[in-house]
C-alpha cells in the first residue's frame, strides 16, 4: 500500500546540514497497525508528516497505491491526502476559528456527502467521543485533552483507508487513552491502516509491528 525507499530530510544549519531522516525504507501493507518509538528528537514526527504529505522537503521515493508521491506537486498531494488519510497531530491543529462540530465537518466536506448526512456524522461522532455539550465552542475554550479528542474525532470521522497519530493520547487521562486504543483497534480491524507515534508501551501493545528509529536511522536498518 506504502512503499518509502530511501527517504531523506535534512536541516541545513549554516555550513552543515543536520540529517533527520536516513535512508529510510519501510513497507507498510492495507490493514498494518505500526507504532513508531524511539527517543525524543530521533524523526518520528517528522516521518510521520512526510508520510502524511504535510512535509514535502525530502528526497526519496513514496509510492501509495499507484501514486508516485514523490513526482507529485503540493496540490495533488493535497488531493490525494484529502482522499485517503486522517491525522492526528501532536498539537492538535484544530481550526480555531471554527466550532468543535465545524472542526469536525471539515473531513467530511472533502467527501461526496450531503449536508445533512455529514451533520448527522457529526452529531453521532460528538456523541461518541461525549462531547455534544461542547459542540459549538471554539478550539480555545476548551481544555488540552479535549482538545486531543477533537483531533482524534476529526481524524476518523470520515473513515479514512490510513490514520496517522501522533501522539495521540498525550493529553488524556489513562482511561480515556485506553477508549482511544480501543477505538484505533476496533478502526483497524475494520481494515483501516494504522500508523501512530508513541512513547507509551502501553499504545504500542495496540500495534501489530513495532518500528523504531534512533537518530533518523529505523533501527535495524544497515548503516552505511
Ligand atoms: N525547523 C527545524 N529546523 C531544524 N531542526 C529541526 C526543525 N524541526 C525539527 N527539527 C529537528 O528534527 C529532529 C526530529 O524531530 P521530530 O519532531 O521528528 O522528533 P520526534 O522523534 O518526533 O521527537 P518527540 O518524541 O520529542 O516528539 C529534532 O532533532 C528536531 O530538533
Amino acid at each position: 500500500m506504502i512503499s518509502l525507499r530511501n527517504i531523506e530530510k535534512f536541516y541545513q544549519q549554516g555550513p552543515d546540514r543536520f540529517y533527520v531522516l536516513r535512508r529510510i525504507n519501510l513497507e507498510i501493507k492495507e490493514g498494518d497497525f505500526i507504532a513508531v518509538m524511539g527517543p525524543s528528537g530521533a524523526g518520528k514526527s517528522t516521518l510521520l508528516h512526510v508520510l502524511g504529505m504535510h512535509d514535502t522537503s525530502w528526497t526519496g521515493e513514496y509510492q501509495l497505491f499507484d501514486h508516485s508521491i514523490h513526482r507529485m506537486d503540493r496540490k495533488q498531494r493535497m488531493e490525494v491526502y484529502k482522499k485517503y488519510f486522517g491525522f492526528v497531530f501532536q498539537s492538535y491543529h484544530l481550526l480555531d476559528d471554527l466550532t468543535v462540530a465545524e472542526n469536525l465537518d471539515v473531513p467530511l466536506s472533502y467527501r461526496n456527502i450531503k449536508k445533512t448526512e455529514r451533520q448527522a456524522i457529526v452529531a453521532d461522532t460528538l456523541d461518541r467521543f461525549q462531547m455534544v455539550g461542547k459542540k459549538d465552542l471554539f478550539p480555545s475554550q476548551l481544555s488540552g485533552g479535549q482538545q486531543q479528542l477533537v483531533g482524534v474525532a476529526r481524524a476518523i470521522i470520515a473513515n479514512p483507508k490510513v490514520i496517522l497519530a501522533d501522539e495521540p493520547t498525550g493529553n488524556l487521562h489513562s482511561s480515556q487513552g485506553i477508549e482511544i486504543m480501543e477505538m484505533f483497534k476496533k478502526l483497524n480491524e475494520a481494515g483501516a491502516t494504522i500508523v501512530m507515534v508513541t512513547h507509551s508501551e502501553t499504545n504500542a501493545s495496540y500495534a501489530h509491528k513495532i518500528v523504531r528509529i534512533v537518530d533518523g536511522w529505523i533501527e535495524g536498518d544497515p548503516r552505511g
